[in-house]
């Protein structure tokens, strides 16, 4: 059984006011785009993901997506998804959802994919939570009525077969071409999370719907003392009989701290991202490994709020280097120096760094992350 998610990307965004298409625009931290397609990305029931975008649209989509299979759209929604099934060979199920409804759970498209079982199509529906008017004021029961969500899925040969055999106009959504056919569409429960953005406004609506969480990581690492190297200590370099052997430079202080940045996102650790028996990294500016990090943290639209750091060694005296280090790790990660700390202790003369044949860091940093967790 082979799932293809099929994102229809091709709009102009014209509602919302803007000249860059809303797809493609930032939304806590990443384009618009990336939100979904990630979500289908991470979804084990997802064997593809196909972007249909619009004529020219491809660097925008490179720098949204990197890598994305994609499709050239049409001039509408419809003509957009035809042309994404149009170039899809062998899918069994698909399910096409809009570019403009970022924030994709797990939790619908299992809700989808499992009334499929029963259903050609299936859709994610909310009730009317407002009375209802029409156009001359007259009430309109609202009971009976669902708003409408995507992603809409359906058997492959089933939707394929509606587009081609569609004669009524533009279809606002893939549903009613189904139902047309005489295909059965079950209602499954949607999510206010996958509102659309279409107007002005909506972006940041959709932002503080997605809210923020502060997350805290620590990152510990050590090094052994070693006679002939120099000694780096947060990115800077501290004149002493003895320096630290290891992992690139082997500065152990900016190791934790990057260990640390791995932890806010659960991205593993730096030996993962920068493995030791890399002969690339023999050497290595440690600087590299910390800026990485954050890269990663800032592409979930994170950002550093704190750094507290120990450093644990008999000598040299830390004191002295206090204020340049905590300059260097601010310059680092781009955070002003009075949210770098940087504290040092000895270990009473007990154990490895007690006996001066190694240093140890630990480090806390504080991150402030959009609230999602898929
Ligand atoms: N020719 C089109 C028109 C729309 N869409 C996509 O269909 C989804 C829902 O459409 P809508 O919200 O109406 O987007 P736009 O057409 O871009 O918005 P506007 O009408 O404001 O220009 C969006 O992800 C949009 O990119 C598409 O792929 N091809
Ligand atoms: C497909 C859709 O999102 C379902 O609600 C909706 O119909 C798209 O409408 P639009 O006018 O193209 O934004």
């Amino acid at each position: 059984m082979k799932t293809v998610a099929l994102i229809v990307a091709a709009g102009k965004g014209e509602r919302t006011g803007a000249t860059l298409p809303k797809q493609y625009a930032p939304l806590a931290g990443r384009a618009m785009l990336a939100w979904s397609h990630q979500a289908f990305g991470d979804h084990p029931a997802i064997d593809e993901v196909l972007v249909v975008i619009g004529a020219g649209q491809e660097a925008l989509l490179a720098a949204a997506v990197p890598g994305a299979r994609h499709v050239t759209g049409g001039a509408t929604r419809r003509e957009s998804v035809a042309a994404g099934l149009a170039a899809l060979d062998g899918a069994d199920l698909v399910l096409v959802h809009d570019a403009a409804r970022p924030f994709l759970s797990a939790a619908v498209i299992d809700r989808l994919i499992a009334a499929l079982a029963t259903h050609d199509g299936a859709v994610p529906v909310l009730p009317v939570a407002d009375t209802l008017v029409n156009a001359d004021g007259a009430n309109v029961p609202r009971e009976a009525l669902r708003r409408v969500q995507t992603p809409q899925a359906f058997r492959f040969v089933t939707l394929a077969a509606a587009h081609r055999a569609w004669r009524g106009g533009e279809a606002t959504d893939d549903a009613q071409m189904v139902r047309a056919l005489g295909g059965s569409v079950a209602l499954v429960q949607g999510d206010t999370m996958l509102e659309k953005i279409t107007y002005p406004g909506d972006i940041a609506a959709a932002e503080a719907r997605l809210g923020r969480e502060t997350r805290s990581a620590l990152g510990f690492d050590v090094h052994r003392l070693a006679d002939g190297e120099e000694l780096w200590l947060g990115g800077v370099l501290i004149p002493h009989h003895q320096g630290l052997s290891g992992h690139s430079d082997a500065d152990v202080a900016l190791h934790a701290i990057t260990d640390a940045l791995l932890g806010t996102i659960a991205a593993g650790d730096i030996g993962m991202h920068f493995p030791p028996s890399d002969p690339q990294w023999r050497g290595a500016e440690s600087g590299q490994f910390l800026r990485h990090a954050l890269s990663l943290v800032e592409a979930r639209g994170g950002r550093v709020t704190f750094v507290d750091l120990t450093l644990m060694c008999e000598a040299p005296k830390i004191g002295p280097h206090r204020d340049t280090i905590r300059a260097r790790i601010g310059e680092l990660l781009a955070l002003p120096v009075e949210r770098v700390s940087v504290k040092a202790t000895t270990t009473e003369r007990l154990g490895f760094t007690g006996r001066g044949e190694g240093i140890a860091a630990q480090a806390i940093v504080t991150v402030d992350l959009p609230g999602a967790t898929w």
